[in-house]
Parts: structure tokens; C-alpha cells; sequence
């Protein structure tokens, strides 16, 4: 919702936004609204609820009702669902592929990043987790990932091929496990593994292993030849499909493939931030579940018996559908399967598990302590303090890149206005930023400390060099975008194909007025059909556990810059300043070739001087106009 093309907002000033709290039971499809799922999930021998890239959002959508629940409501779901699968006597597993950080104030106003939000994290009772890119740009965040996060999870947080250097060992060391071979409550025997594409932004106390590599090392070897193995397992921070540049998971699957020809291969992606299922063979299939706390993926598997495992629970659990589809239309395998997207609000919560809309009985004593701890931490982190009243709502893609509703046209001015530094302050100036470092819309309304975090949350250094040749510092641009994808960016370069993936927005609400319920009140609406997800995967396109309607998509370029001070009389300056996060370096010194180099680049202000830090001037500056009472 509020999104641009959408024109009203969905919620009241975010100084109330901890009210919501108490109230948040009521969600979408409430009421009576036709609104939400309809179909109950199907339940196999095998399941599995799979969260990715959840980048901080643990406190939920404050202004997207539609993704509303936190990790409260997560952690109550996951207990009911977990009766739920001892009840009908088959396993159900839930996993993680990593990023947990950038992304939310939650998240990343804390130093290091990730403090808070680890520690709810550990609050859920994960099977199998694996980590992130984002868990390996900063030394401090991996070691507190090392230090204080793999051991509380010991053999169940997998990196097969992700080292750190322990000082007290002088070594590089995994920073979880390589591997574990367990078997579930219901008897199969399962080989699982952890593998993060051939990442390389990494800071140099971490070493990623190339997939390549990886699947000729011994222990791999002896993993993939293990005897009594039922079910592979393939986590990764990495796309699902294996067919998608960058993802090597095909890689994986083929070597264990050479051994294994029959085994069943499941795997669970992420990085790319779609909803995802692709058919990689007759007994192999792979999941990707979004991103952002707005999706939560559901897998599930039929076809064990005593001939093919050692599976001892119920074959076809009773009172409840179960998976009956093929990988393909011509598999001789047994294996069935079914995938679903669901929703994170409370609502899709409570109907897949209690399946009626009952708030008394939902709730557990857990997951509203951690519901409580997240309140908590917002009001410590003073996330809820307001800066200012966005005008409109300004989106990435939902619109054309130059339209005056996207947010790169709103940001543009900010990059000419608020990276500033006094002492050039009358300086003609270009100043460049990667697309990929927005995370996420503007909403018509108030903009808090928080939303600064999740539109630009990374700690990237505001670099310059001074006096550069205005042709060479005008054609950055273009020559940026079109001299060649950034290497880094190269995931956020991607096109997402419409039908795949569309970006989640919700309806615009424009009747919703209320103080202090502003994302509540929403659920007495009668809608039939709100904008998100329509996803086309390789089962088609009933993934979706909500329909919706779809949301226009635009492609974008990967930079976008600001330019300041530009002479009114139409001449031509002899020089500029070229001003850029510290992200892009290395291409920007590509572009401008070789007379300029690494030691004449420096912080444009001071190191502390980042891309956290000029969304909050600019706002107070530009958007005061409607203060404290945002008009939405
Ligand atoms: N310091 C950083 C780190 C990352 N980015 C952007 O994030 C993209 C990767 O995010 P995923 O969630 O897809 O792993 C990366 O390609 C950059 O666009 C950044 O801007 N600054
Ligand atoms: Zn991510
Ligand atoms: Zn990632």
C-alpha cells in the first residue's frame, strides 16, 4: 500500500505506532473480508516452513497490514504448527537461508548490527539454519556471528563453505558446521548442507569457498557417499533456481547426482528475494521464500516408504490435504510434492493453524514475550521518533525510473542536497549511489528514525575526489550504468521477470484515519483482491497462498546520482566534485580510468559520514510541512 500509482497510505503517524501493538490481532481478511487464504495447506510426510532474507524486518510491516505479523506471532504459528505435525505423526522442519541484517532499525541501529535481532532470532526453534552474504561484509557481524550466534545453534547452523579466521587458532575455521547427517522424529535419514553462492564482497576475516572447489573436498566426498542417506538437503543463501546466473546449487546437485541417482534432493534457496519453485529433476525440487518478513515459504513431500527410507510416521496424514503432484509430467520417481507462499500476517497464521480466526486461542505465552521484547527494543532504539511528513509515496519499480513518484527521483534530490560537506559546500558535485543500496519504498505519512534504516540502511562511507575534469565527472553516470554490471551488484541487477515475482504492496486505505490503530481498522474492509505477489513458478501459478492483484514492475538502472550547483548561465565548469559511497569504489575509479587511483579517494566528510545519514537531514529539511500529525 501507498505506493506510488497507489495514491493513500495505509497508516497514522508512526509516534503511535507502538500503540498498534495491542491491538495488531485483527489482520487482513478479518471480519469477514473475502480477503486472505482459502485453501488449507497440504500436509506430506516431509514438511518444511522456510524463511530467507528476513534483513531485520522482525517487528513486521508496520504500514503494510498484509505483512503485519512480527516474530511473536512467527514463534506462536511455528509451536502450533510443530503440535500440528506430531499430531498427524510426519515431520515438519523449519530453516533458515540467511541475511539477517540491513534492513530495519531493528536490525542495524544497534552496533554491531544485528545485536537485538540475533538474539530473537534464537527465539525460534529452527531445525537448520545457514548464513548470509550480509552476515559476511563487516568482520564485527561475522565474528558476532561466530562468537555469539553459530554456538548457540552447534550443529544445526551450516556452512559448508564459509570460513573465518580464529585469532586464538591462528586459523581459518568454518564459522558453523560443514554438514550434518540426523535423522527426524519420524525416521528419515537426512544428509543436510549449507552452501552460499560464490559470494566475494566478503571482508578479508572470512573465507568463501567456491562451489566448485567445495564439492571436490573429502569431507564432502564422504558426505555424499554416506550409506543410509533418505533425503539430501540443500540449504543455501542462493538462488534456487540453478539455472540463474550466480547460483551454484546446480553445481551441488549434479555432483551429489554422480553418486546418488535416485535419492531425493531437496533444496532451499534465497538471496535473489522472490518467491520461487523450480523442478530441477524427478526427485529434486527447489524452494525460495521472498524476502522481508513477508513471506513465509511452505514445502511439502510424499513418496518414503520402507523400500526408499526409513520413514515411520503416517504416509498420508489424515483430515487434511496432502501433496499429489509429480516433479514432471513423466516422473517414474514416488515423490510428490506441493509448495506454498503465504502471507506473514496474523491472519494467514491463525488459519493454518487453529483455521478459525480466534485470537484467545492462537497466542502463546512465547510468542507474545517475544512480541513484547520487540515493543520493547523499538521504544529503547527510539525507532518510532518522527523526522517528518512524507508528501507521497514513492516506489522502485513500480513506476518508470524518472517518474516523479519513483523514489530514486525523491532520493536524486536528497544525494544533491543533504551529502554535504561545508567546506565544498559551493562546489559543482555529482554524487553516486548504487540502486541496490535502497531497500525498500517511501509511504505517504510520517517518516521515523526507522524508516531511514529500511530505505538506506548500510553503513557505506561517503567517499570524493576532488576537481575532477567535468566531462569525465558528468559521463559517470552512463558510464556506470552502461560500461558493465557491477560485480557486486550483479543479484540486484538482476531483471525479476513479472511473472515471476511482482513487489508486495497492499490496498490503499484511505478511510483509515484512526490514531493509534492506524493499520487495524483496515480489516473491516470488504476487498476482494489487494496488489502483491502473483507468482508463475514451475507449478504454475497457485503458489500463492493470498491472490492478489498484480503491481506494475519497471526495470532500473544500477546507479543513480545527484548533481549540485551547476552554473544557471549555461557554461560549461572546467571540474567537479565526484562524491560516492565507498560500495562503488572500485568502479568508479574504473570508469575514470587510469589517472586517478585508490589514494586519491577520500572521505568526503569523515568516516562516520555514511549512507545512514542523509535521508534524516533531508527529511527535516524538505518534509516538515504537516508535523507531528503526518496527513496520509
Ligand atoms: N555495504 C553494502 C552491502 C550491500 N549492498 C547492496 O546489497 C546487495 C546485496 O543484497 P542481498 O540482500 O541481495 O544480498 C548488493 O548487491 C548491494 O546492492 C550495499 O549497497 N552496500
Ligand atoms: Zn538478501
Ligand atoms: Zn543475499
Amino acid at each position: 500500500c501507498g505506493a506510488a500509482g497507489h495514491t493513500d497510505s495505509c497508516y497514522g503517524p508512526i509516534n503511535h505506532i507502538e500503540h498498534v501493538r495491542h491491538v495488531k490481532r485483527m489482520q487482513p481478511g478479518a471480519q469477514g473480508a473475502s480477503y486472505g487464504p482459502t485453501r488449507p495447506l497440504e500436509w506430506g510426510q516431509f514438511n518444511v516452513m522456510h524463511t530467507t532474507d528476513t534483513h531485520g524486518w522482525l517487528e513486521g510491516h508496520l504500514k503494510e497490514k498484509n505483512y503485519g505479523a512480527d516474530w511473536g506471532d512467527y514463534v506462536t504459528f511455528t509451536n502450533h504448527m510443530k503440535h500440528k505435525a506430531g499430531n498427524m505423526g510426519v515431520d515438519l522442519l523449519i530453516v533458515d537461508t540467511g541475511d539477517l541484517h540491513d534492513g530495519t532499525g531493528l536490525s542495524d541501529a544497534t552496533n554491531p548490527d544485528g545485536e537485538l535481532t540475533n538474539d530473537l532470532f534464537k527465539e525460534l526453534d529452527y531445525d537448520l539454519l545457514t548464513i548470509g552474504n550480509h552476515e559476511l561484509y563487516v568482520s564485527d557481524v561475522s565474528y558476532q556471528v561466530f562468537n555469539s550466534f553459530q554456538n548457540y545453534w552447534g550443529d544445526k547452523y551450516l556452512t559448508s563453505n564459509v570460513q573465518i579466521f580464529n585469532p586464538s587458532t591462528n586459523e581459518y575455521e568454518y564459522i558453523g558446521k560443514t554438514h550434518k547427517y540426523f535423522t527426524t522424529a519420524h525416521g528419515l535419514r537426512i544428509m543436510a548442507f549449507g552452501i552460499l553462492y560464490d559470494f566475494t564482497g566478503n571482508s578479508n576475516s572470512t573465507k568463501v569457498i567456491k562451489a566448485a572447489q567445495m564439492v571436490q573436498q573429502q569431507w564432502f566426498q564422504d558426505a555424499i557417499n554416506t550409506k543410509d542417506v533418505d533425503m539430501f538437503l540443500l540449504l543455501g543463501h542462493n538462488i534456487a533456481r540453478t539455472t540463474t546466473g550466480g547460483s551454484t546449487f546446480g553445481l551441488v546437485h549434479d555432483a551429489i547426482r554422480k553418486v546418488q541417482p535416485k535419492t531425493p534432493i531437496q533444496i532451499f534457496g534465497g538471496h535473489s528475494h522472490i518467491r520461487d519453485f523450480a523442478v530441477i529433476d524427478e526427485s529434486s525440487t527447489a524452494l525460495e521464500s521472498g524476502c522481508y518478513c513477508e513471506t513465509l515459504g511452505w514445502f511439502s513431500m510424499s513418496g518414503f516408504d520402507k523400500t526408499n527410507s526409513g520413514f515411520t510416521g503416517v504416509k498420508n496424514p489424515h483430515g487434511v490435504s496432502n501433496p499429489t503432484r509429480k516433479a514432471t509430467t513423466t516422473s517414474t520417481s514416488p515423490f510428490v510434492y506441493s509448495r506454498r507462499y503465504l502471507d506473514w500476517n496474523r491472519y494467514t497464521f491463525e488459519y493454518h493453524s487453529i483455521g478459525k480466526q480466534d485470537d484467545a486461542s492462537f497466542d502463546y505465552h512465547s510468542g507474545e514475550r517475544v512480541t513484547s521484547d520487540i515493543t520493547g527494543y523499538r521504544t529503547e532504539l527510539k525507532l518510532g521518533e518522527l523526522y517528518g511528513c512524507v508528501p507521497d509515496s514513492y516506489c522502485s519499480t513500480c513506476v518508470p525510473f524518472t517518474d516523479p513518484k519513483n523514489i530514486f527521483t525523491v532520493l536524486s534530490d536528497a544525494l544533491a542536497v543533504s551529502v554535504t560537506n561545508p567546506a565544498r559546500a559551493d562546489k559543482v558535485k555529482y554524487v553516486f549511489c548504487n540502486t541496490g543500496g535502497i531497500r525498500y519504498d517511501l509511504f505517504k505519512g510520517p517518516f521515523t528514525y526507522d524508516d531511514n534504516f529500511i530505505v538506506s540502511p548500510f553503513r557505506d562511507v561517503w567517499l570524493t575526489i576532488p576537481d575532477v575534469p567535468f566531462n569525465l565527472a558528468s559521463a559517470l553516470l552512463n558510464g556506470l550504468n552502461h560500461g558493465g554490471v557491477s560485480k557486486r551488484d550483479i543479484f540486484s541487477a538482476m531483471p525479476i521477470p513479472r511473472d515471476v515475482c511482482v513487489d508486495p504492496m497492499t490496498a490503499p486505505l484511505s478511510e483509515i484515519k484512526a490514531r493509534g490503530d492506524e493499520r487495524l481498522g483496515t480489516s473491516r474492509r470488504q476487498v476482494t483482491e489487494t496488489p502483491g505477489f502473483t507468482t508463475k513458478d514451475d507449478f504454475g501459478t497457485d503458489g500463492d497462498d493470498t491472490a492478489h492483484a498484480t503491481v506494475p514492475h519497471y526495470s532500473i538502472p544500477n546507479y543513480f546520482q545527484g548533481v549540485a550547483n551547476l552554473p544557471t548561465d549555461g557554461s560549461t565548469p572546467a571540474v567537479a566534485d565526484v562524491v560516492f559511497v565507498d560500495f562503488i569504489q572500485d568502479y568508479v575509479l574504473a570508469f575514470l580510468g587510469s589517472a586517478f587511483t585508490a589514494d586519491m579517494v577520500k572521505p568526503y566528510v569523515s568516516e562516520n559520514f555514511t549512507s545512514q545519514d542523509y535521508l534524516e537531514p533531508y527529511v527535516k529539511a524538505k518534509w516538515q510541512a504537516g508535523m507531528p500529525n503526518c496527513p496520509i
